[in-house]
């Protein structure tokens, strides 16, 4: 469904310019559901607007939906569905004409445009909406209308930019069931950027990192996760001195550094339930006693942190365009260890 490589684009800009994606290569197949994640700025708007030929490549090359962006995006185009980041409907058309409109758009006579509109609506629980227009919708049910749009010249492939972005916990639960529902019911291939990592080590079967413009990591969450991050081990010390002594045997057990905060050493190992006791039986051998301790699997943050020394959730924080309280990336608990 799509097959890219050695795609690159940069952008002009005063002075010099951008190297917004730097060579990505990229094979997704019919049915899968990819989750394509990155910090902002690292190339993931760029990247889906390159495979939905709205955006030339600087170099590179790329056929989607079994049609070359470049020489053929009128094909690509007829082929797949793309929802932006912004709003797709206008203000003046009530729901439904905005469908037809859209399905007169590709073709469709009156009659199949109309037909076409009533499936979509149904398809995304939107018909008690019809006679509205989109400026009076809720922001889930906006959202849904964008999909519907996208959806409806049956597009066996779909790409959408951060589609639960900005709506309330229900909203982008309800926004997922139905991305879930197009994919078991008319085995749609989806390729989507989100930058909630919770859905897309939940939703997605595949998960896509990029940073800087490359791509850093492709697999399975579990994969990734597995490979790449490990499980965590957290305990708490009593004393300044207790610290420093654990911090000690947690890297002669592991040969690396341990993370280090204020009292509490947190320290990555393949197998948490094996390695905890032993390194609580070394600590105390060595006299020092954790006060708690807690083990953790690794979450997708931790993949990216592993293969770039930041947190993806660090750099979603620091989001000036992402204005959403119920943002989960914003939610930086830390972890508190149960006392041992
Ligand atoms: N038209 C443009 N002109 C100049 N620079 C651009 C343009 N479009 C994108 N860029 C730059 O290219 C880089 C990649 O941007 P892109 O929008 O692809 O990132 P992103 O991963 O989608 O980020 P976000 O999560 O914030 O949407 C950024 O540095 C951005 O500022």
């Amino acid at each position: 469904m799509i097959h890219a490589r050695g795609l690159t684009r940069s952008f002009k800009i005063k002075g010099g310019a951008v190297e917004a994606v730097r060579g990505i290569d990229i094979d997704v197949e019919a049915g899968q559901l990819v989750a394509f994640l990155g910090p902002n700025g690292a190339g993931k708007s760029t990247s889906l607007r390159m495979l939905t030929s709205l955006l030339p490549p600087t170099s590179g090359t790329a056929t989607v939906a079994g049609h070359d962006i470049v020489k053929n995006p009128g094909a690509v185009r007829a082929r797949i569905g793309y929802i932006g980041q912004k709003n797709g409907a206008g203000e003046n058309f009530r729901v439904r004409d905005e469908l037809v409109t859209q399905g007169r758009c590709y073709g469709l006579t009156r009659t199949e445009a109309r037909a076409r509109a009533d499936e979509v609506l149904a398809q995304l629980d939107l018909e008690a909406l019809a006679v509205r227009k989109p400026g009076t919708l809720s922001g889930g049910q906006r959202r849904r209308l964008d999909i519907a749009l996208g959806l409806v010249h049956r597009p066996g492939l779909l790409f959408l930019d951060e589609p639960s972005t900005g709506l309330d916990p229900q909203s982008r639960a309800n926004i997922w069931e139905h991305i879930l529902r197009l994919r078991a019911d008319h085995g749609t291939t989806l390729f989507l950027t989100t930058h909630y990592l919770e859905e897309a080590d939940s939703m997605a079967e595949r998960v896509i990192i990029i940073d800087h413009g490359r791509i850093i990591a492709d697999g399975t969450a579990a994969q990734l996760k597995s490979d790449l991050a490990g499980d965590r081990i957290t305990v708490a010390l009593a004393t300044e001195s207790d610290t420093a002594r654990a911090a000690a045997i947690a890297e002669r057990m592991t040969g690396s550094a341990p993370t280090v905060t204020g009292d509490v050493v947190q320290l990555r190992v393949p197998h948490a339930g094996a390695a905890l006791p032993e390194y609580l039986r070394a600590l105390e051998s060595a006299g020092t006693k954790a006060t708690a301790a807690e083990t953790s699997r690794p979450t997708l943050d931790d993949v990216f942190l592993a293969l770039t020394g930041r947190s993806l959730r660090e750099s979603e924080t620091t989001n000036p365009t992402s204005a959403d309280p119920t943002d989960p990336a914003k939610d930086k608990s830390t972890t508190t260890p149960t006392p041992v």
